[in-house]
C-alpha cells in the first residue's frame, strides 16, 4: 500500500465518522440537476507527504497524471487563466464565454509585483529566492487576492505555498520542503489531484534550484466529501492497494519554463478501475 493510500484512507474515514453535516445550511455549489451539493465535511485537516520516499498518487483510482500536470503548468508556467490554454474540460463550467476564468489561479502568478531587485511575478520571485536567499522563510506564493476576488468565477482553493529550505538530517544536503494551503477541498474529485500538482512542483523547482524534494505538507481548512460521492468514497477505501508508483521527470531539464507534461511519467503505476464523479458546480 502506497503511503498516500494510507493517508487518504484514514482521512476519509474520519471525514465520514467524524464530519459533520452541512444539510439545510446555505450553501453555494449546485448539482447539475439544479439540487444544492452538500458535504460531510471536518475543519483542519493537515496530511503530510514525504516525497524523498514516494510520489504521493493514489493507486486506489487512477491519478489522471497528464491533465493534472497540465492544469499545474496552466497555473505555473503558462500564467494563464484561459481554459483556451488548458488541454482538459475541467474547467469549462466557470468560464465565461471568453473562455476566461478571471482574476483567478494564472492570472495572479502573472503579476509582476516591485522588489528591491527589480519588477518579478510570485513564481520569478520563488526561483530567484529559492535560488540567492534560500534559508529564507518569507518564500510564499498567494492567489488570494482580496482586491480582485470580485472578478474571479471560483475563488482559489488551493491558494498558498510557503517553501522552506532545511537541512538533511545527518547529511549536509538541502531539501526543499512546502506548505500547500487550501482554503476548500473536495475530497473525491480533486484531494490526490492537488497533492500530486504540488508535489510535481516541489520536484520541479527542486530540480532547477539545486535541491532535493522533502516534504510536502497539505493544510485543508474545509475538507469535504459531497453528499453524491459518499457511496463511491465507501466503496473507493475498501479496495486493494498497490505500491507507489515510480516517478520520474526528465533530469536535464534546468529551466523551470522548459518542462513539458511529456517531461513526466508514473512508472509501473497499478490502479484500481475506474470511478465515474459527479462534480458540484
Ligand atoms: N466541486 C468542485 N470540485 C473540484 O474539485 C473543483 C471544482 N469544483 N471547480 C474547479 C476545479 C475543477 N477541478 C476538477 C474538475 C474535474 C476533475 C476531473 O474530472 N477529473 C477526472 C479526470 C479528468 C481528466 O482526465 O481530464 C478524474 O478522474 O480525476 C478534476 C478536477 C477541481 N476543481
Ligand atoms: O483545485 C481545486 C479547486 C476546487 N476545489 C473544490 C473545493 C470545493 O468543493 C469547490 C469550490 O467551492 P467553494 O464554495 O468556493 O469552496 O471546488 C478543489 O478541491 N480543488
Amino acid at each position: 500500500m502506497s503511503l498516500a493510500d494510507q493517508i487518504f484512507i484514514n482521512m476519509c474515514k474520519d471525514i465520514l465518522e467524524n464530519g459533520t453535516s452541512t444539510e439545510g445550511e446555505k450553501v453555494r455549489p449546485k448539482w447539475e440537476d439544479g439540487s444544492y451539493a452538500y458535504t460531510i465535511k471536518k475543519f483542519g485537516v493537515v496530511n503530510r507527504y514525504d516525497l524523498s520516499k514516494e510520489f504521493p498518487a493514489l493507486t486506489l483510482r487512477k491519478l489522471a497524471f497528464k491533465s493534472c500536470i497540465d492544469e499545474l503548468l496552466w497555473i505555473w508556467q503558462k500564467k494563464s487563466n484561459n481554459i483556451k490554454d488548458l488541454n482538459s474540460h475541467i474547467w469549462d463550467s466557470w468560464a465565461d464565454e471568453n473562455g476566461s476564468i478571471g482574476k483567478a489561479y494564472g492570472y495572479q502568478m502573472g503579476v509582476k509585483h516591485k522588489y528591491k531587485e527589480g519588477y518579478m511575478d510570485q513564481v520569478d520571485r520563488v526561483i530567484y529566492e529559492l535560488k540567492n536567499n534560500p534559508f529564507s522563510r518569507r518564500i510564499i506564493t498567494n492567489m488570494y487576492v482580496h482586491q480582485d476576488l470580485h472578478e474571479m468565477n471560483l475563488y482559489p482553493c488551493a491558494y498558498s505555498m510557503t517553501f522552506n529550505v532545511t537541512n538533511k538530517p545527518g547529511s549536509d544536503k538541502l531539501v526543499l520542503n512546502a506548505i500547500l494551503n487550501q482554503r476548500s477541498n473536495d475530497i473525491l474529485t480533486a484531494n490526490n489531484w492537488n497533492v500530486c500538482q504540488y508535489a510535481v512542483l516541489v520536484h520541479m523547482l527542486a530540480q532547477v534550484c539545486g535541491y532535493e524534494v522533502g516534504e510536502l505538507v497539505h493544510v485543508i481548512a474545509d475538507a469535504h466529501i459531497y453528499d453524491r460521492h459518499i457511496p463511491i468514497v465507501k466503496e473507493l477505501i475498501t479496495r486493494p492497494t498497490y505500491d507507489a508508483p515510480e516517478f520520474y521527470m526528465n533530469p536535464d531539464v534546468k529551466d523551470f519554463y522548459d518542462f513539458k507534461v511529456e517531461d513526466f511519467e508514473l512508472r509501473n503505476y497499478k490502479y484500481g478501475p475506474k470511478v465515474d464523479i459527479p462534480v458540484a458546480v
